[in-house]
């Protein structure tokens, strides 16, 4: 195994929420041994403690590492996002810091998918009515409010990586698809767009939203974009809670003019499965209620636990920032016969030249070098032919050049 400049079994490494444990076993086959795994989040105090001492930090949706969280972890050397959504990370303030942000883009995009497409039909067919009166002795045998999804007009609000998944699967069952985003996307299929949200409201039977939560997307859905919506439409929220004002939903289904809705994602969620749930959708008819498990299926999970592990240990172990979320990206080779330096520093004019001043002055060849920048920072890589001695040095002068936000050394 190769050495680090610092030795990996000190690499502490914190999983939080249940992290599949696939991610444990590709960070174990790589040799990182100090590993700390909840299975749930940690109360905000704590987490804050918690990563402060981290070396690598892994977590869901539910932990919140914010900037404060940033400025205090110094050891922090990066972060792995279990999931797609990262709103739940200060982006910038860890981009600020020199750290690198990984997610998984796609690893559960098939699984909400395909709950969409499930709960799209169930709400069409007026399941969670029939299914609670089963339960209780009730036998409501009726076509009255049931109909069939094929021909029904589906709108896509945000046609991103799920929203196109869900579209192709719609597009089978023979729906039609239209579809808004905010930025020019290729259509699959017969999918077509429209030029504004208010216009796939008002033509949809069935809305699903597919967009991250943003500025722009806070609470895009409220009573008058409900009002806009066909008299009996569904609506479909896998996306964020705060996209959605739940308490304008409540009244619109209570009203009737929204005919249901199937719901995975709140403004508020509980922290863990032993703390209740309440909302104001609970009881309303024909409402599906999940908890936050859209992206929830082995399949899913264990792919997911892979690739964040695997995107961090190359970090760790190679350099390599390839589809960092907040972060300049570069893919790097081996390096079997040179040391590695990396440098993260803030993106100011300058820096390059001095970096390469200090390897002529001491007169060490270098063998390949990468450069990249993004936002606030820049991320220099060294690949040079010097003594374990002469990187030493180098790492050190590279740490006193000012602007300087982390280096690290790979032998
Ligand atoms: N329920 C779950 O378990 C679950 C699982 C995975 C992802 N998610 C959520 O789903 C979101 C979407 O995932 P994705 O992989 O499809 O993301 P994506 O980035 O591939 O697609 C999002 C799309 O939304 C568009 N968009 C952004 N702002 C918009 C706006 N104001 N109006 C219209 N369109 C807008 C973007 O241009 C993009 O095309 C994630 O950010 C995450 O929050 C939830
Ligand atoms: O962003 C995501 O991928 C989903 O919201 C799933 O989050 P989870 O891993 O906390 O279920």
């Amino acid at each position: 195994m190769k050495k680090t400049s610092f030795p990996k079994q000190d690499i502490k490494v914190l999983l939080l929420e249940g992290v599949s444990r696939t991610a444990l076993d590709t960070f174990r086959s790589a040799g990182y041994t100090n590993i700390e795994f909840h299975e749930k989040s940690l109360p905000e105090a704590e987490l804050a403690k918690a990563v402060a001492s981290a070396h690598i930090v892994g977590i869901r949706s539910r932990s919140n590492l914010t900037a404060e969280m940033f400025q205090n972890s110094r050891r922090l050397m990066a972060v792995g996002a279990f999931c797609i959504g990262t709103n739940q990370i200060a982006l910038d303030a860890a981009q600020a810091r020199g750290i690198p942000v990984f997610n998984a883009p796609y690893s559960n995009t098939r699984s909400v998918a395909e709950l969409v497409v499930a709960e799209a039909i169930m709400l069409m067919r007026r399941i969670p009515e029939k299914d609670k009166q089963c339960h209780v002795g009730g036998w409501s045998k009726s076509a009255v409010g049931s109909f069939e999804v094929r021909g029904k007009t589906l709108g896509i609000v945000g046609y991103g990586h799920i929203g196109t998944q869900v579209g192709v699967l719609a597009e089978s069952l023979g729906m039609r698809v239209i579809y808004y985003d905010i930025e020019t996307q290729l259509a699959l299929g017969n999918a077509q767009p429209v030029g504004s949200l208010h216009e796939l409201l008002g033509k949809s039977d069935i809305v699903t939203l597919h967009v991250p939560e943003t500025a722009g997307t806070q609470w895009m859905i409220g009573a008058p974009e409900l009002a806009a919506m066909k008299p009996g439409g569904l609506l479909i929220n896998a996306s964020r809670g705060t996209v959605v004002v739940i308490e304008a939903l409540a009244e619109a289904i209570k009203s009737g003019h929204v005919g249901g809705a199937a719901v995975d994602v709140f403004p508020v969620e509980p922290k863990g499965n032993a703390e209740a749930f309440v909302s104001p959708l609970q009881n309303l008819p024909n409402v599906i209620l999940t908890p936050h498990i859209g992206g929830s299926t082995l399949e899913a999970q264990e792919n997911i636990g892979f690739e964040v592990a695997a995107k961090l240990v190359r970090y760790s172990d190679n350099g390599s920032t390839l589809s960092a979320v907040n972060f300049p990206e570069v893919s790097l080779p081996e390096h079997p016969r040179s040391r590695r330096l990396l440098h993260i520093h803030r993106n100011m004019p300058g820096m390059l030249t001095q970096i390469n001043n200090l390897f002529s002055d001491q007169a060490v060849n270098i063998d390949a070098q990468f450069l990249q920048t993004a936002g606030q920072v820049g991320y220099v890589v060294i690949d040079v032919s010097a003594s374990e001695e002469q990187a030493e040095t180098l790492k050190d002068r590279l740490a006193a050049i000012p602007g300087t936000l982390k280096t690290r050394l790979l032998y």
